[in-house]
């Protein structure tokens, strides 16, 4: 997969007043290499819809573009990948069904990450770093502690995730993370652009 630095989530209910291809666009003229479409709540159609123009807005900027959890529609808009929970759909047999296609795992822990790299994820998510309140089911913050263990022993790519601010990201990096993803502190501002901005300027640094 192409690189990437910063990763944005989207996250429809920080921004009731904006149109979700309005913000995800401001993230990525602010820097944003990966979009992922997540949605809890829509049925199976307004989600096609949603992936279609997401898909639509990625291309033209040469962005990737990944599904959560829905393999059936990642595969239907020819997204660039999928990503999925340690309840989903197991690596090996959604490899059968998206073949060459982005695989994107969430780890909580180093035993979860090996088993991630070794079966052939393409990267890992780490998290949740922090406590966050955009994610209903979410285990404990695992702490940059579990970031560090990652950057140490884990050689494919990982996402560093969950309570990620501007104003808590440099103890990430700090503690080894060069790749961010955020949902609320991106989609959530009131300046996405300036707030993508603003996260790059810190993983250059
Ligand atoms: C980049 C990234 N990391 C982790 C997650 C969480 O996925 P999952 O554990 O399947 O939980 P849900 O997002 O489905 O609630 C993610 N979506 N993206
Ligand atoms: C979707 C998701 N997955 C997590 C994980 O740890 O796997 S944390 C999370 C929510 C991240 O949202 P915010 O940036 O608003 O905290
Ligand atoms: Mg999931």
């Amino acid at each position: 997969m192409k690189d990437f630095r910063l990763y944005a989530i989207t996250g429809e209910q920080f921004h009731p007043n904006r149109d979700l291809i309005e913000v995800m666009e401001e993230a990525i003229l602010g820097g944003v290499d990966i979009v992922q479409l997540r949605d809890k709540t829509s049925g199976k159609q307004e989600l096609l819809r949603k992936a279609r123009a997401l898909r639509e807005l990625t291309r033209k900027h040469d962005v990737t573009f990944i599904v959560n959890d829905h393999i059936d529609i990642a595969m239907e808009v020819d997204a660039d990948g999928i990503h999925l929970g340690q309840g989903d759909l197991p690596l090996p047999e959604a490899r059968k069904i998206v073949g060459g296609k982005i695989i994107g795992i969430s780890t909580h822990a180093l035993q979860e990450a090996l088993l991630a790299e070794s079966q052939g994820a393409d990267y890992i998510g780490v998290g949740p770093v922090f406590r966050t309140a955009t994610k209903a089911d979410v285990v404990d913050p695992v702490s940059v502690r579990y970031v560090r263990e990652v950057a140490q022993f884990i050689k494919i790519p990982f996402v560093a995730i969950g309570g990620i601010k501007l104003n808590n990201v440099d103890e990430v990096i700090d503690a080894g993370a060069t790749r961010i993803c955020a949902v609320s502190e991106i989609v959530g501002s009131s300046d996405v652009r300036g707030t993508c901005e603003a996260f790059l300027g810190k993983l250059k640094r």
